[in-house]
């Protein structure tokens, strides 16, 4: 069984613990506690494959980013950033928080494939009080070579369903090519060992 690790990350009021419960679910309930860090485990399965998923949702008391993100960004296998798309200070935040993910992870994993994220413009429903435009979204989540989806956690659960199969995709496919690299860069070092320890023994006969 496959353990796949997400987190979600975002403003305080974004619409994270909806999103995530919606997914978790199918239900919006409308008030979520926030004053608590959260781990939602589910048993689920994805192309026939069984799945243990947890998932973290860190309270966001704090509008201090670099404190959200100094334990998820370790720990996740894969994010889902989440802004309201009716509050432009929550797209600034999101901007930062994906700059951050990146910035770690190419400190702490040289070369490696990019970890999955998914951009997230929540509350979508309300587009009357719009701030950030759809294209706006698109563009981030370009320049940050990640997945986007516009979502209502209120009004719809199709959505997000979808981007959360999709990244869960994404991140086995990320999980699989990090244990074959492991595996191979194993194997080079052990055929380099054998080779050093026979090849010098041959040698000196
Ligand atoms: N209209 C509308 N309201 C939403 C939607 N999603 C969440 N909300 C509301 O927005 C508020 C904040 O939602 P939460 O899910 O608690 O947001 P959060 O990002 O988890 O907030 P923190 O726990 O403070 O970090 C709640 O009152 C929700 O009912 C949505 O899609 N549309």
């Amino acid at each position: 069984m496959n353990d796949i690790k997400l987190a979600l990350l975002g403003s305080p009021g974004a619409g994270k613990s909806a999103v995530l419960v919606r997914f978790l679910t199918r239900r919006f309930i409308g008030e979520y506690a926030s004053n608590t860090n959260s781990l939602y485990h589910k048993r689920l399965s994805i192309d026939g494959r069984q799945l243990n998923l947890e998932v973290f949702d860190p309270c966001s008391q704090s509008s201090e980013v670099r404190c959200i993100l100094e334990e998820p960004v370790d720990w996740a296998d894969g994010f889902v950033v989440v802004y309201n798309i009716s509050d432009r200070t929550s797209f600034m935040n999101a901007k930062n928080i994906l700059r951050q993910i990146r910035e770690t992870r190419m400190e702490n994993c040289k070369g490696e494939m990019e970890v999955p994220v998914c951009l997230v413009g929540n509350k979508q429903d309300l587009c009357h009080a719009r701030q950030v435009h759809e294209d706006e979204g698109r563009c981030l989540a370009q320049e940050n070579r990640c997945h986007f989806q516009e979502v209502s956690a209120a009004e719809s659960y199709q959505d997000i369903a979808n981007l959360f199969t999709q990244l869960i995709r994404q991140v086995m496919e990320h999980l699989k090519y990090r244990a074959d690299r492991r595996r191979y860069s194993g194997s080079k070092s052990m055929a380099k060992l054998i080779n050093n320890v026979f090849g010098k023994r041959r040698k000196s006969v």
